[in-house]
């Protein structure tokens, strides 16, 4: 039987899938990951279970960090948030509807930043917009505006080859931010960065989270990172990838306060946070790595 359809903001939704998400709505829940696996067949033709039923609420405005070891699926999972993959089961709500496709609803964040290296900052940063079909003369004050959030206010008409890494990763967020999304995806976005810079850039993250309340889901292989980060940290085990579990982290942060850092690290929940966390990450692995 065909289930009668209805229209709301554009979409066309079913009598159920419009249930959902008014409940989803009621609850505030930003995307709800039901019951997911995903398998993939490598070119030998070998079957690969890379997650197995996945089931994860994210609320609006959490802030999720999802640490693992290599192989855990936590990049799977994400290109499946994006819509840039379908579950093999289960299924993907996001703002009550089906993820199926890429959306400008959710913005993407990779540890690459691909910007054209042809555009300006300001017109990279503008490209998204551009992409929605954001008239030119609101695209040049949001591009503006987020150059100056990510504090790359001065390096609009810069070509992104004379950037340094920590910045180029500022002018991708910049991009992100300028098309509004709900939810931001970032993999491993601070991952190839000195350490000094990261800790900068993840105050700023994390002064941009609280200022726009955006809901973020975040992949590092740092515990320290996601501790500093999160308000949820999401520990996946491998061989199928499965969430193992999932720790609200309730250290009082200040992104406001320039010794912020050395507060968040120096609190003992942080250590016993991270000793936790860590142990749920490598036990029954077999060997003694740590990250
Ligand atoms: N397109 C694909 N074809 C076959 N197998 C794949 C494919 N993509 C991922 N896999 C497998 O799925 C599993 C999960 O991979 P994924 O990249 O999601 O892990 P990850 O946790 O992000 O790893 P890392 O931390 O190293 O980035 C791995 O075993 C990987 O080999």
């Amino acid at each position: 039987m065909v289930e009668s359809m209805v229209v709301d903001k554009g979409q066309k939704l079913t009598w159920s899938e419009m249930t959902d998400k008014a409940q989803m709505e009621r609850e505030g829940i930003a995307v709800d990951i039901q019951g997911v696996t995903k398998r993939f067949t490598t070119q030998q033709g070998d079957e690969v279970t890379a997650l197995r039923e996945v089931n994860l609420k994210i609320r609006e405005h959490d802030f999720i960090c999802v640490v693992g070891r290599s192989g855990c699926g936590k990049t799977t999972l994400l290109n499946m948030l994006a819509g840039f993959e379908r579950p093999t089961e289960g299924r993907i709500i996001a703002a009550g509807v089906p993820v199926t496709k890429p959306s400008p609803r959710r913005g993407v964040v990779f540890q690459k930043p691909p910007l054209y290296p042809w555009l300006t900052v300001r017109k990279n940063v503008e490209f998204g917009m551009r992409m929605q079909g954001v008239p030119a003369k609101e695209r040049n004050a949001r591009a503006a505006h987020f150059l100056e959030v990510v504090g790359l206010a001065d390096a609009g008409e810069r070509h992104p080859y004379e950037l340094s890494g920590g910045m180029q990763q500022r002018a991708q967020i910049a991009r992100v931010l300028a098309t509004d999304p709900d939810v931001i995806l970032m993999d491993e976005p601070y991952g190839a960065l000195d350490a000094l810079t990261r800790e900068r850039l993840q105050n700023e993250l994390l002064r941009i989270w609280q200022e726009k309340r955006k809901t973020v889901f975040f992949i590092t292989h740092s515990v320290e990172e996601a501790l500093f980060l999160a308000t949820r940290v999401i520990v996946m085990t491998a061989h199928p990838g499965t969430v193992k579990m999932d720790i609200p982290v309730d250290i009082p942060r200040d992104p406001t306060d320039p010794d912020n850092p050395r507060k968040v690290r120096e609190n003992p929940r942080f250590q016993q946070l991270r000793d936790e966390i860590t142990r749920a990450i490598y036990e029954n692995s077999g060997d003694e790595e740590r990250r």
